[in-house]
């Protein structure tokens, strides 16, 4: 990574699939909520220069607090996000001030420091790109009655993941116009690609899992401890 990133964490959604009272990013992973492992991550690494916080507009003061207790020097701003995931994105992108951005939910906490530079390098060739696994199953497209209606081919399919990475005037522009023609997607390569850009996939990881519903919580916490453990033998890099 040559370029100077600002990172764009949103997490201001309620996780309605995970059904606790809490949102899920302030479950608890081991000894710290969700959204703080996710924090450290990009506070960590030296590409980074600011990071925006986007959450819900009745968590923004313990948000701040949070980043004063933590030390995130990084995190220029807390804001309040909006009704989708796409207007919270594009609020914390207003307030971006780095000529690249990464865009990345806050329920991804496992995330490593190899792949998000992956997807910083391919952005910084292509000017956009997003992490993604091929998927490991058959997927079928099935109608209202359940009925399979087609099987498309497995080898042109891909799980997309988060970060998502791209130059910030070229995906602010993207954000605008598809605010203008109430357009949502639910990932910010759709926002791109419909305006003809192409976003090219960088190599994620299947253990860079979004927190999603109630089975996801102890994988997450396997998965954090196999990290740990990595990182203590010094098998994996931090940065
Ligand atoms: N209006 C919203 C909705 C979602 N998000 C964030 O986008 C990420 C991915 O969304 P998802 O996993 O779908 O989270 P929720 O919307 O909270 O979950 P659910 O769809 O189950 O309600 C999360 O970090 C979430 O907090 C956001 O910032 N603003
Ligand atoms: C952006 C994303 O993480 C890509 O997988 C995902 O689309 C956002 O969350 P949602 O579950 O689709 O709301």
């Amino acid at each position: 990574m040559v370029a100077n990133w600002g990172v764009v964490i949103v997490a201001a959604g309620s996780g309605t699939r995970m059904g606790t009272k809490e949102s899920k990013q302030y479950l608890q992973l081991a000894d710290k909520p969700i959204l703080v492992h996710t924090l450290e991550l990009f506070e960590r690494m030296d590409a980074v220069k600011e990071t925006v916080l986007v959450v819900g507009a009745d968590d923004v003061k313990r948000c701040q607090e949070w980043v004063s207790h933590y030390g995130f020097a990084k995190v220029t701003a807390v804001l309040a996000g909006g009704k989708e995931r796409q207007h919270s994105v594009h609020i914390g992108l207003k307030a971006i001030t780095a000529e690249w951005v990464m865009v990345h939910d806050g329920v991804r906490p496992l995330v490593s420091a190899e792949a998000v530079q992956r997807c910083c390098e391919t952005a910084e060739r292509s000017e956009a790109a997003v992490l993604a696994v091929p998927v490991k199953d058959t997927i079928k497209q099935v109608d209202e009655a359940g009925v399979i209606t087609a099987t498309p081919d497995r080898r042109s399919l891909w799980a997309i993941q988060t970060p998502q990475a791209f130059r910030h005037a070229l995906l602010l522009d993207a954000h605008e116009q598809a605010e203008a023609a109430g357009f949502i997607g639910t990932d910010d390569a759709m926002v791109v690609e419909r305006t003809g850009a192409k976003v090219t996939v960088a190599e994620g990881e299947y253990t860079n899992i979004k927190i999603t519903t109630p089975d996801d919580l102890p994988w997450a916490e396997f998965l954090l401890a196999k990290r740990r453990a990595e990182l203590a033998e010094g098998k994996v890099d931090q940065k």
